[in-house]
């Protein structure tokens, strides 16, 4: 006997109240005003249990509406652990609805869509050609959640599902497809994706791609490698156990590849400086500088290091990951991946999916290095002492060399040797992530701001 699911007014009550304490909820600084359900399609339906997918409108008291992919399970009684991921009891009557992607039950059945390539309702199930699904393959939630939700099944393949949807195919997919078909070597292959029809366009909702078992992302690596510095304060970065700039160096060689293998695939463009990048910059800070006070301090600055940039000559664009930093990157035996080619999530996908400077990349990579030499000197961080504070820069210059020795070897030209635009980039990631820290990692925003001041030479 089937269950009696809540209407879909009681579950936009619910999701109301459920949403703003998922970790993937983007608008926690924003009232919701409405929850609208747009689609529900029933995965499965068992005695005491159903699954469905949903895609629900969020309307706000400032800022546009948010689109949220929003798998639920339904069961007539419910458990730990699925009693965590609960909508609040009250609102959906006598039956339980909880994320349904915590259920393995629920999950397995994405598997078995996938491998028969299923269309239900308007959701179609699609498979890189060749590849072959194991549906025996039991799923869990990867980790913490982060701006997505991934699954893993049989610790061999990955499943992101999207939670904010945007209408038209994600750059993660289009980009791990474009890389596939020239054989990239430096991307997890693309096994599969979800999508729909939103007003008309194929939209992606989720993919499936290779799981890496037992890599190492960059972040932690580049943390191991800082901590030992720290410890050992009197070495040079160069006479550490953990010293990364073999790593460094074998990391540009990676993003120079990837760089090489999406200009294959999906070509390049000459663009003039001044034609939208130097402008986006601009107006990127004059939005930034009036949110973030202390920012605009530096404003005058950092335009006068953009008027410099707009002077270089025509710069060569092309399909680029977007946002590169260390931990969108994997250090497997063999190889370092890239990962998570979706852009800056701030970004509307149209803008992101436009071609734009491979030293965007290289400019994320590079702060990333700046972040990893400095976040332990961090405010209220114990022992900090001068000669640690020189490590960090020493550090953090001998790895931001080695990535550009190692990018350079595979293209053949230093992105330092673009001085002037290479700091725009740097000045423009920086801006962005002082946004991001005030807005996420209030206690970090010290970091990029310390860097403005560095990169415009007024410390
Ligand atoms: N192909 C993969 N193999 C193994 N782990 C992965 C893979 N892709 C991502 N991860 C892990 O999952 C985490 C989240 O992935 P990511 O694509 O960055 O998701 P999000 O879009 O939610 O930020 C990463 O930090 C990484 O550790
Ligand atoms: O991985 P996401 O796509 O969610 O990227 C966002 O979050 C990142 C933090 O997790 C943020 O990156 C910033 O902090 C990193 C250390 O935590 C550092 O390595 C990066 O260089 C720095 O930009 C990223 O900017 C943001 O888009």
């Amino acid at each position: 006997m089937s269950i009696e699911l809540p209407t879909d007014q009681q579950l936009a009550e619910g999701l109301r109240q459920w949403l703003p304490q998922q970790r993937w909820f983007s608008a926690k600084d924003r009232g919701i005003t409405q929850v609208s359900i747009a689609t529900r399609v029933p995965l499965l339906s068992d005695e005491g249990f159903a699954g469905e997918h949903l895609l629900v409108n969020v309307e706000f008291d400032s800022g546009p509406a948010v689109r949220y992919q929003i798998p639920l399970g339904f069961r007539s009684h419910l458990s730990e652990p699925l009693l965590s991921w609960a909508l609040p009891e009250s609102t959906t009557g006598a039956v339980a609805a909880y994320d349904g992607l915590h259920d393995p039950d629920l999950i397995a059945r994405y598997l078995t869509a996938l491998d028969s390539h299923e269309q239900i309702e308007g959701l179609r199930f699609q498979t890189t050609p060749g590849v072959t699904i194991d549906v025996e393959e039991v799923g869990h939630v990867l980790g913490a959640e982060q701006s997505n939700t991934s699954l893993v099944f049989g610790e061999s393949l990955l499943f992101k599902v999207f939670r904010q949807v945007e209408t038209g195919i994600n750059p993660d997919v289009e980009l791990h497809r474009a890389l596939g078909e020239v054989g990239c070597e430096y991307v997890a292959d693309l096994r599969g994706w979800v999508e729909t029809d939103i007003d008309g366009e194929p939209t992606t909702l989720a993919m499936a791609q290779d799981f890496i078992e037992n890599a190492a992302d960059g972040w932690s690596m580049a943390l191991i490698s800082v901590r030992d510095l720290f410890t050992e304060a009197d070495l040079h970065a160069a006479e550490l156990g953990s010293d990364f700039a073999g790593d460094a160096e074998r990391l540009g060689a990676a993003v120079a590849h990837v760089h090489a293998d999406l200009a294959r695939s999906l070509g390049t463009e000459q663009r003039a400086p001044g034609e939208n990048a130097i402008d986006g910059m601009r107006s990127r800070l004059d939005v930034a500088a009036q949110a973030i006070r202390e920012l605009a301090e530096h404003r005058a600055a950092i335009a006068a290091v953009y008027d410099e940039a707009a002077q270089s000559g025509p710069d060569t664009v092309q399909r680029i990951h977007g946002d590169l930093h260390l931990g969108q990157v994997l250090r497997t035996p063999s190889n370092w991946l890239l990962i998570d080619f979706e852009g800056e999530p701030i970004k509307p996908v149209a803008e992101r999916r436009k071609p734009d400077s491979p030293l965007r990349d290289v400019a994320g990579m590079l702060r990333s290095f700046d972040y990893a030499g400095q976040h332990l000197l961090g405010q209220g961080a114990p022992n900090v002492t001068a000669q640690r504070a020189f490590r960090a820069v020493e550090w953090v210059d001998r790895n931001a060399s080695a990535f550009c020795e190692g990018y350079a070897s595979v293209t053949g030209a230093d992105p330092r040797d673009q001085s002037a635009l290479l700091r725009a980039y740097e000045l423009d990631k920086a801006v962005y992530e002082a946004g991001y820290e005030a807005r996420h990692r209030p206690s970090w925003l010290p970091l990029p701001l310390g860097a403005i001041a560095r990169l415009t030479g007024s410390q």
